[in-house]
Order: structure tokens, then sequence, then C-alpha cells
């Protein structure tokens, strides 16, 4: 047994101040990282890691270098009377320049594993980035952190080669059990070795199964809430009150349970949007205005949609133009006005919903509701679960949720900061026929109580068509078709607009006179109800729309056979080819779509079928 016991005093000593000032170093410097895009970042990457790789000894030497008595710094704190090569403190620096990189890699890559769309979404509910950073991107980084500082304590127990140069082997002041080992051994004392060795692998074996057991690596969108962590939470938002909606429901006064949501009456309710988004491969141009009436946008993956929101809601900034939302100018590249995501109540509801996963439902709402005085919090987040439906559920968990509860804590946390503007980026898309026309139905009755601007993406024409009155279709960054649903509907200008509307049948078009084209697909002559436009290069027409007759003395009415069909419970749809029979099932010139009842009367008529396009039904487009 070794008659000394100082070294296991010192290497914990050294390992835990290590590990204090590599936790509180690595945690800062990840975070700084995690937002840095700069060219440097995989120099300064390179440099803040290589600890990890270089043999101690080279870390000793350069440490020898930086502080030894010839050295600028060296020379320096020896004016101050301070000595660092062979004392503690070197043993402490050395201890923390190895531990560090493990420190710093593991917490950055917990850092970048949280959802961005959750940082996204404190932002635009007011929260400062310290806020953030200590409500949302901790909290849900925690167990790799946890996991970065067992590692780094680890090392700085285990370190070695680094401590003997700068520290030495000076019993009861330097000497580590690493270093007590290596001179036990040296000096044939075995039975001494052996004793620190196990000492050492007892003490390993804790820190991993500390690691274990301490929720590392354990996602924390699942795991069990800590008690305190909630009580800590509860704290932070309603200062310690119950919030849970079950005991209020039974006294709740349903009739207020959609809030009359005002604005500043000063300014009319109105977004002016004139912004250019220029990034490697994309560039946005918008140019629209919009006010109570929610507006909805419309248009093909990646043209442009999503950004056109982040943009209003500061999470992007465009490159150039302007931003005024009911008089308050949000941005100005000219004047280099930015407001911040946080000031400019902004409602985001995101696709996935973005709760944040380590609070509860009640936590989730109250969350943006910081200009409210917390005993006041309860009573309002009592009256957003109750508007959207969800009385009793304020104390679970996101994760204990379907995902139509989920979307509508999502959609009360966003109005909970009484916004100006409502921005709902697909916010049905992920849920069930069943779950979608639930929610869909609720978020019509909120946004009629609503007074302030909406606008709402969504790729469903119909929603839009249900929820919107005025549509705006994106095609390539740019506005490629905007006005009232009837309008875009009736008449896309564009083809992209046309398909975008969910028009199936297309045909190339040559103009032949003022009324008529001719459909070089469809291999047929048409006449159309409004002049043709010189550049009309398409004609078109929506499934629902073509006509069965028995005669054919109407214009516009071609012989068809039928190529295949398509059922689903109610409607069947017909691929028809004109003129002739079809060779395969392939070979088509129409979708037409039919109730189940047509179709059981009509489909043992015998083939040819006449089908009519309609001239009032044709729309001619533009390329
Ligand atoms: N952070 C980013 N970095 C680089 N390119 C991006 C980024 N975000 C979006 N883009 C690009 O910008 C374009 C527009 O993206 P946006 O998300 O606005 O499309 P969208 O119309 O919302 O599509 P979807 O309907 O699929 O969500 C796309 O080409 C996309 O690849």
């Amino acid at each position: 047994m070794p008659d000394d016991l100082t070294p296991l005093w010192i290497s914990l000593k050294t390992a835990i101040a290590a590990t204090c000032f590599a936790f509180l170093l690595g945690i800062g410097v990840a975070r700084w990282m995690m937002t840095y895009r700069g060219r440097a970042r995989g120099v300064i990457d390179g440099v803040l890691t290589l600890p990890l790789v270089l043999p101690p000894t080279v870390v000793g030497f350069f440490l020898l270098l930086l502080f030894g008595k010839n050295s600028p710094v060296g020379q320096f704190l020896d004016q101050l009377g301070i000595s660092i090569i062979f004392t503690w403190a070197a043993t402490v620096i050395a201890a923390t320049i190895v531990a560090f990189p493990l420190m710093y890699k593991t917490t950055l890559g917990a850092f970048e594993q949280v959802d961005q769309t959750l940082l996204s979404s404190a932002r635009t509910l007011g929260a400062t980035e310290w806020r953030i950073f200590w409500q949302v991107l901790l909290p849900l980084a925690y167990p790799g952190v946890l996991a970065g500082t067992i590692l780094a304590f680890a090392r700085a127990l285990g370190e070695f080669g680094a401590t003997l140069m700068v520290g030495g082997s000076i019993p009861g002041v330097t000497q580590t059990i690493p270093i007590a080992i290596f001179f036990a051994a040296e000096a044939g004392r075995m039975g001494v070795a052996l004793a620190w060795v196990l000492l050492m692998v007892a003490i390993s074996l804790v820190v991993i199964v500390g690691i274990n057991y301490g929720d590392g690596g354990r996602s924390p969108l699942r795991m069990r809430p800590n008690p305190l962590i909630v009580r800590w939470f509860n704290w932070v938002f309603f200062g310690g009150r119950n919030h849970s909606g079950t005991e209020d429901t039974e006294r709740r006064d349903t009739s207020h349970s959609i809030h009359p949501f005002t604005h500043s009456p000063i300014h009319p309710t109105e977004l002016r949007v004139k912004i250019t988004k220029q990034i490697p491969g994309f560039q946005l141009r918008v140019k629209f205005r919009t006010d109570e009436q929610p507006l909805g946008l419309l248009g093909a993956s990646g043209s442009g949609k999503s950004m056109t929101l982040r943009c209003i809601a500061g999470l992007e900034t465009p490159s150039t133009g302007k931003i005024v939302l009911n008089g308050r100018v949000l941005f100005d590249a000219e004047k280099a006005i930015n407001v911040p995501s946080r000031d400019r109540k902004v409602g985001l509801v995101f696709q996935n919903y973005a709760l944040f996963p380590h609070l509860t439902v009640a936590q989730n709402i109250a969350f943006g509701m910081q200009q409210i005085p917390k005993p006041q919090r309860v009573p309002e987040v009592m009256r957003y679960l109750a508007m959207m439906h969800l009385e009793g559920l304020g104390d679970r968990y996101p994760h204990q949720l379907s995902g139509g509860q989920q979307q509508r804590v999502a959609l009360a946390r966003a109005l909970a900061i009484q916004p100006d503007i409502l921005l709902l980026d697909e916010p049905l898309s992920a849920l069930d026929a069943y779950l979608r026309s639930q929610v869909e139905r609720l978020l019509i009755e909120v946004l009629e109580q609503y007074r302030g601007v909406t606008l709402f993406i969504t790729h469903k024409l119909e929603e839009a068509y249900r929820i919107c009155h005025s549509l705006m279709v994106l095609n390539g960054g740019e506005i490629a078709a905007e006005g009232t649903r009837e309008d875009i509907f009736e008449h896309p200008p564009t083809f992209q607009v046309a398909r975008v509307t969910e028009c199936k049948n297309f045909s190339a078009a040559v103009p032949i006179g003022e009324t008529h084209v001719e459909a070089t697909d469809w291999g047929c002559k048409l006449e159309v109800i409004d002049p043709v436009p010189p550049d009309a290069s398409f004609v078109g027409i929506r499934a629902h729309h073509i006509l069965f007759l028995r005669g054919t003395r109407l214009s516009n009415t071609f012989p068809s056979w039928l190529a295949m069909i398509s059922e689903t419970q109610h409607r069947v749809t017909l691929y028809l080819k004109l003129h002739s029979p079809p060779e395969s099932a392939q070979d088509y010139h129409l979708q037409a779509e039919v109730y189940r009842e047509k179709w059981e009367l009509m489909c043992d008529r015998p083939f040819p079928w006449n089908v009519r396009l309609d001239p009032v039904r044709l729309i001619v487009m533009t390329r």
C-alpha cells in the first residue's frame, strides 16, 4: 500500500479544478462555434481539438515555452511574483488543456443536435439569446454536456505527460496518481504501483458508470422529467403556481374561450413586403401586401414559401428591400433597420410543431408570456388551453400528446404572445386526414376572431381554399400569381400556377384565332370563351370539369376511349385517349374525375364516349 496518499488528493483536486475550467470554456466556445460560419471555422476547430490528438509531452513542451522563465508571459508573471512552472497551478493548466477538447467537442456535438427550429421558435416567442441558451439549448443538450464533463474529468484525472513536463513530480504538490504510478514502477515498488493502478481503475469505472446512469446519451425528448427540473421551470414561468389546467376546467366560462385579439388601432392591419434574398443557387424576389384576410401561399417545393415567412419573422435577413407591419418597419435594408425576431411579435407555427420537448404543455404556452406578470400567467395559460380544447393536458409533455394536440399547443403558444402577424408554415401537413380536418376547423374558428395578418403555407389547394380568401403562388422565388382564391383557381395565368393549383390536363397550344387554339398534344382545335393572348402556349382543363355527352352537336366534343381507371372511395379518375383507342394503359390524353354514382351509370356504355371540353372551363395559359 502507498504510505503517502497525497497523490490521490492532488489528482482529485486537479481533475475537479481542470474540469470546472474546461466546462466553462468548453460550453462558451461551443456556443460560439455553433453559430460561427466564417472561413476560419475549420482552422479554429482544428486548433481547439489539437490537444486531443497531440502527444501530451508536446502539449507540455508548448506550455513550458509559454510559461517558462524566458518567455514573455513567464517574465511578465515573474514581475508580478507569480510562478507557474512546477507548481500545482501548472498541473491544473496542463490537465485543463488536455481535457478541454473533449468537453468542447462533445458539447458542440450536443448543441448541434438540438433542432434549430426550436431555437428559431424561441426567438419568435420573444426570448433573448441568453434565455434561449439557459432555457432551451442547455436543457436539451444536457446529456451531451454531462457526458463531455465526465469525459473531461476522466481525461484530467489520467493526465501524465504534460503534467510531468510543466508540474514535475513534487510529492505533496504536483505529484498526481499517474505520476506516482510511473515513479513507483520505475523504483521497482510494484506493490505500490499496483495499488495506485487499482485505485485509478476504480475511479475510472465509477466515472464510466456515471456516464451510463447520468442520462448521458439518452434523448431528452423522451426522458422521464426530473421533478426538480419540472419545479424549476414552473418557478421560472409561473412563480411556482399550479397551471395544470385540471381543476379550473370545471369553472371555465366557455363563452370566452376565443380570445378577442386586438392590435394597435392607430395603423390599419397591413403587411407590406418588398424583398429580395440571395443565397447560392436560389433567389427570392417578392413584393406583396396583405391585410386582415388570411393569405394562402402556394407553390412547388423549393419555390421560396418558407423563406418568405422566415424573412418576415426575422429568422433570415433579406439581401435588399423593406418589410412593414401595421406601419412598423421591421426591416429596411437602406436604413439598416432589422428588428430582431424577438421584438417582431410574430407568431410562427411550424410544420413539425417545434414544441419544446423538455417543457410541459403549460410551460410551452407560457414561454412567450414574458410581458405578463407571473401570477397572471396561470389564468392566461388556462384560457389558451380552453381555447384550443386542451383542458387537463397542461402538465403533459409534448411526446405524451397526439399530433393534433401538439399542433393545437403550437397554435396556442404562437397566439399567446398576442402576435401582430401569424405565420403558419404547413401547420396541418403532418396530421392524418381526421386530425387535419379537426385542427383545420379550429384554425378557421380562431382566424375568424384574429385581427392580425395571417400567412398560411400549404401544398393542398383545397385547404388553402377553405382557410384563405386570397392566394399567392410562388414559382422559382418569384410571385407567379396573386388574387382572390376564385380568380387564381379559375384563371391561373401560367402553366406553373395551373399545375400548383392542381390542374391535371395540359396540352401545348398555338393560337389560331381570337377565340380558338390548336391543342397540339390532344390533336384538336378548341374554342375558348376569352380572347386568346398572343403568347398563349398551353391550354388546360381541370379533371372534374370534363363533361360526358350522349351527342356530338356541341363544340369541343370529341370521341374518347378509356385507357385505365383509378378509384377512391367516392371518386373515379378516368384516363382517356381522344380520337382513337389506346395502345396501352399509359396511352391517354386526359384525366377526368367523376363521382362513383356517375361512373356506375356510364361504365357499361360502348366506346367511343363523347367528351366535351367546355369552352367556359378551358384555361389558356402562357408558359
Ligand atoms: N438555410 C438554407 N441554406 C441554403 N439554401 C436554403 C436554405 N433554406 C432554404 N434554402 C433553399 O431556398 C429555396 C427555397 O426554400 P424554401 O424552404 O423557402 O422552399 P419552400 O417553397 O418552402 O419549399 P417546401 O414546400 O418544400 O417547404 C430552396 O431551393 C432551398 O433549397
